[in-house]
């Protein structure tokens, strides 16, 4: 369980995270939805121990990420919105790297290499540099590369941004199959995606948490037919500032 209580941070006079309280199951799929600006990935690294919140803290199976965040680090992995991959090193070496980071030895490294190629369709691309694959396939490594080390919890930050529809459609599909294997918290801004796909939702809008619940929660909460009408409700206001 991962408990976030009244977590803020703020960059000088810029409140990007105000005030939010958020429980997360094992296991569950989370995504954290919100307007360009809501705080949606100031949280996620807070939550993944990247930033040091101002005020609040996050829980851990009842204990503080930040009293020992190495440990906490250790269970836990982030694919970012930009991609994280080594243009450098070939899909096989981005992936071991990344294992032997997390303390796997070469022979594990390998082996898990390429049980994430084949999970995350790579095989054929095993050799080649990362900077020669397309945008959908540098993502898709990129998240292999975030769940390579089996962590407990994985963040995905905008996971399908850029992608082509079949590359969109491909990758939700292999999240499908890892849902429920761990603790899966994302944020996207594509909503017949999160639809089906995940079991809650939480909405953010200018900083704090303001909908949370599983699609058909909302919808009858604010009696609307889709979670976009949901999303467009409860972040109304945004637009006369824009
Ligand atoms: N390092 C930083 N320094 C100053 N302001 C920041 C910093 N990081 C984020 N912010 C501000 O905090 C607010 C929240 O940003 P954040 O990136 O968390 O939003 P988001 O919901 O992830 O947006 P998007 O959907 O566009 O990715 C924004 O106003 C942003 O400008």
């Amino acid at each position: 369980m991962i408990e976030i209580k009244e977590l803020g941070k703020s960059f000088g006079e810029r409140v990007a995270v105000d005030c939010l309280s958020l429980k997360i199951r094992e296991g569950e799929f989370f995504a954290l939805l919100g307007s360009n600006g809501a705080g949606k990935t100031t949280t996620i690294k807070m939550m993944s121990g990247l930033q040091t919140p101002t005020s609040g803290d996050i829980k851990i199976s009842g204990e503080s990420i930040f009293s020992n965040l190495q440990e906490a680090k250790q269970m836990m992995n982030l694919s970012p919105q930009e991609t994280a991959v080594a243009p450098n090193l070939s899909v096989k070496e981005n992936l071991e790297f990344t294992a032997k980071i997390y303390g796997r030895d070469k022979k594990e490294a390998a082996s898990r290499a390429i049980e994430m190629m084949e999970k995350f369709g790579l095989t054929d691309r095993s050799k080649t540099k990362a900077k020669t694959l397309s945008g959908g396939l540098q993502r898709r490594l990129s998240i292999a590369m975030a769940m390579i080390t089996k962590p407990r919890i994985v963040f995905l930050d905008e996971p399908t941004l850029g992608l082509d529809v079949r590359a969109r459609r491909d990758l939700w599909n292999i999240l499908l199959g890892l849902k429920g294997k761990m603790t899966i918290i994302l944020t996207t801004h594509y909503l017949e995606d999160v639809e089906t796909l995940a079991d809650r939702v939480g909405i953010m809008h200018n900083g704090k948490l303001c909908a949370l619940g599983t699609t058909n929660e909302l919808k009858e909460e604010y009696q609307k037919h889709s979670l976009e009408e949901v999303f467009l409700y409860v972040t109304e206001d945004l637009e006369v500032f824009v």
